[in-house]
């Protein structure tokens, strides 16, 4: 098999939002590469800034209240020196964005049919009869039925599991290289869920896609990765394959997702709870392990001054020198979690 090539390289980005005057990271310095016929999960709690990540790549921060610095190659092309117009060439025709919520991502007053072909109105020139083939291509594509049907239809007469395929249909429309899904499946249950997320990975083997799937949920990330990167406070703390994540996780942070994720195959009565919460920006430590708080029976030397990643293996990065000798309190006797 060729090796996969690589078309996404986040260089040392960070991302600030002006808080009361002031600047704060809400992602620092993040490298990261995306490489075609893969899907990248991007996992982490609540306010870890995987959304800022996303959007940082999608240039949709406002620059009079946010500052980024880094660059994000993409094919050659810096799309942190882009201007509007420029984005625009990129968003919907090579970059295309699925989010959580498909209600408030259509047009309530449009029918399905003419939602997916204004894509092609800007980003192709193809015939009105074209568009119109292309969309029912789309809409089998992305599992729907009744395509033909469906493209009449007005987004409050399909159902959440139809809309969230609908915007994967104008997602893919002009066949992106990159496709950004954040959290694509959370508003949905857990069937329409394991379809959706199996339409995803069928686009990227059919397209060769690479595909950045922004979650929480690390069933999602097990079930459909291949690569995954975990990010803590702004911060990304491991990357490896999903086999590297799963069976070998090193930073404490890692491990102490996985502990509190419930087990089909096992009682869930006491699932671990990770103490604490992400620090809001304001309060982000600028040095030492950020993470640190939250193991406070770990010593402060037995985590770096400035954390740095480590390669394990071959693919596989961690922050911080602490995984070497992290343990769970009841995996080291004595003192209680
Ligand atoms: N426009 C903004 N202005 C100020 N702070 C922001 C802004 N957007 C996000 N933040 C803050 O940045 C941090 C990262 O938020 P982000 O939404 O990227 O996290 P997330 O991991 O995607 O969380 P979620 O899963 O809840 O979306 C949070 O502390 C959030 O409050």
């Amino acid at each position: 098999m060729e090796p996969k090539s690589q078309f996404l390289n986040i260089k040392d980005v960070s991302t600030a939002f002006k808080i009361n005057g002031k600047y704060y990271d809400a992602i620092s310095h993040i490298n990261l590469s995306v490489h075609h016929d893969e899907i990248l999960a991007i996992v982490g709690e609540s306010g870890c800034g995987k959304s800022t990540l996303a959007t940082t790549i999608m240039g949709l921060h406002d620059p009079s209240e946010t500052k980024i610095t880094g660059e994000v190659d993409f094919e050659g092309t810096d799309l942190l020196k882009l201007d509007e117009n420029g984005y625009n060439q990129f968003r919907g025709a090579k970059i295309g964005m699925i989010f959580q919520d498909p209600l408030s991502a259509l047009n309530p007053l449009k029918r399905i049919e003419d939602q997916i072909s204004e894509v092609m109105d800007y980003h192709t020139d193809f015939s009105t009869e074209q568009k119109h083939q292309r969309v029912l291509e789309l809409l089998d594509q992305v599992g729907i039925i009744n395509p033909q049907r469906t493209a009449r239809q007005f987004p409050h007469e399909l159902s959440g599991g139809m809309r969230q395929r609908v915007i994967i249909a104008i997602a893919i429309a002009c066949k992106p290289d990159l496709i950004i899904a954040d959290e694509p499946t959370t508003a949905l249950d857990v069937t329409i869920q394991a379809q959706i997320l199996d339409v995803l990975r069928a686009i990227q083997k059919e397209n060769h896609a690479g595909i950045i799937l922004i979650t929480h949920d690390l069933g999602v990330v097990a079930e459909t990765a291949d690569r995954v990167a975990v990010m803590y406070a702004g911060q990304i703390v491991e990357e490896g394959s999903v086999e590297q994540i799963f069976n070998q996780p090193k930073h404490p942070y890692t491990r102490s997702l996985l502990r509190s994720m419930p087990q089909l195959d096992k009682e869930n009565d006491d699932l671990y709870v990770i103490r604490g919460n992400v620090p809001s920006l304001q309060k982000m430590p600028h040095t030492g392990d950020r993470f640190a708080p939250r193991i406070p029976w770990m010593s402060d030397d037995e985590h770096e001054t400035e954390p740095t990643m480590h390669e394990v293996e071959t693919g596989h990065l961690v922050r911080c020198t602490c995984y070497k000798s992290f343990k769970f309190p009841d995996e080291q006797g004595g003192a209680s979690a």
